[in-house]
């Protein structure tokens, strides 16, 4: 049995000066009833806890590191600009070069702004949608989760989703009452939703590849569908790619599926580990955005020099290559957790988009909130607590995906393939 005493000690003493001992709560383990475990290094593909345990990381820091820890040339990079200077509070050259990088990739992408986490991303572009077209309300789906922005905090996914806390207080009722949620994958409900709002609705807001309530991807039609819709009624559909974007492909969510959005949220690998997010789009949209036009979103750090360096040398080393490679090691863990199902005859849904891979304990198919939520959270629990006893690191939640990066190796996999068909024999 591994031995936790470093890190139990370490988070009983943070339960008494942080909320549930956490800066964000899916780091709390609650639904998996352990406690948190408290990291101290990473390289590569694998991460070491402060009792010494090292683990295979399937979390990657909840998406951004898709090279693995420590890349050597994303920290050398970083060493050297740290040296020159942390924050200028000015325009940098590395800002252009990140921006002009994700321009060239991102099929919707015009104009962009760089912000500090997705939660900003998303709370901006959401302004930036009602401002161009002067209206209110807007649509999200249930099980998608855009951050904790007033707007977007109601039937969302992620800890939302885990905690079970499907709308959050604190969050006005009359903010409240300009979202709109539907089903995910459901263009009827879409429809019937514009048939009563269409002109009021500044925005559609989704996740291409929802990733916050286990992955579930888009079905044929439903991204064309909604593009179709919004175009119908002026309103500005919004791509939240801050979990797809530079995941799921080359060119992100929409250049895999071949869905353009008018606005897309980008965060996590953009920025290589450090905190970033951005927003951006049409042209004609973006410059509604102040000192050109007169919506207002500002931040002291955003366009950060070290955020931006590790972003631009982190996208700079995903060539088109680089996603196959990491794909087919995809292929191989999907097709193992077959196979140990298979052999134990567990009940398993499997979805997956890029290098996301959603594991459900579940007999049907998993394609919304709500067949989501019918999966069994007891067997994941047990399941989670035996893969960290065999040394592999998971979101510690069914409604979490888990990712994998250009460093984790064939033996990796094959590692964790065994661990899976040991731990599901005994569940
Ligand atoms: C799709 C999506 N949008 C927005 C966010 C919020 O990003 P952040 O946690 O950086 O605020 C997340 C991740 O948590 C996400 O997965
Ligand atoms: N899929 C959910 C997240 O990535 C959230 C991470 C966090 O809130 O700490």
């Amino acid at each position: 049995m591994k031995k936790f005493d470093n890190s139990i000690s370490e988070f009983k003493t943070a339960k008494e000066i942080m909320p549930g001992g956490v800066n964000s709560p899916v780091r709390a383990f609650n639904s998996v009833n352990m406690d948190a475990l408290f990291m101290e290094e990473g390289k590569g593909s694998k991460i070491t806890d402060i009792d010494g345990n090292e683990y295979i990381d399937y979390v990657l820091s909840w998406g951004p590191l898709i090279l693995g820890h420590a890349n050597e040339r994303v920290v050398n990079e970083l060493q050297k600009m740290v040296a020159k200077g942390t924050s200028f509070g000015t325009p940098t050259v590395i800002e252009n070069k990140l921006a002009e990088l994700v321009i060239d990739r991102v099929p919707s992408i015009e104009m962009m702004r760089m912000v500090n986490s997705g939660t900003e991303a998303t709370m901006s572009a959401l302004r930036a949608a009602r401002g161009y077209t002067g209206r209110d309300k807007i649509l999200k789906f249930e099980g998608n989760y855009h951050g904790h922005g007033d707007s977007l905090l109601i039937k969302a996914g992620s800890g939302v989703a885990t905690l079970g806390l499907p709308d959050s207080p604190g969050v006005p009722k009359s903010v409240a009452e300009n979202t709109i949620t539907v089903p995910y994958n459901d263009l009827e409900s879409v429809r019937y939703a514009f048939e009563q709002y269409g002109d009021e609705l500044a925005a559609v807001i989704v996740e291409p590849v929802s990733g916050n309530m286990g992955v579930v991807p888009p079905e044929n039609g439903f991204l064309q569908g909604l593009r179709e819709i919004t175009e119908e009624h002026g309103t500005v559909l919004i791509f939240d790619e801050v979990m797809s974007g530079f995941r799921v492909g080359y060119n992100s969510a929409q250049g895999h599926f071949g869905v353009t959005p008018d606005m897309t949220c980008l965060g996590k690998v953009i920025g290589g580990g450090l905190p970033v997010g951005a927003y951006g789009g049409k042209r004609e949209i973006m410059e509604t955005i102040a000192p050109v036009g007169k919506v207002y979103q500002a931040g002291t750090l955003s366009g950060n020099p070290l955020a931006m360096t590790a972003g631009y040398e982190t996208l700079r080393q995903m060539t088109e290559e680089a996603y196959g490679t990491i794909e087919q090691k995809v292929d191989r863990l999907v097709e193992g957790f077959r196979e140990a199902a298979d052999e134990n005859d567990i009940p398993l849904a499997i979805n997956r988009a890029g290098s996301m891979v959603g594991v459900f304990f579940n007999d049907n198919a998993v394609t919304n909130f709500e067949t989501a939520g019918n999966s069994d959270t007891e067997r994941f629990a047990k399941y989670y607590r035996g893969m960290i006893e065999e040394g592999i690191f998971l979101p510690p939640s069914q409604f979490e995906g888990l990712f994998l990066s250009a460093a984790h190796t064939d033996e990796d996999i094959e590692k964790t393939i065994s661990a899976v068909k040991k731990v599901f024999k005994t569940l």
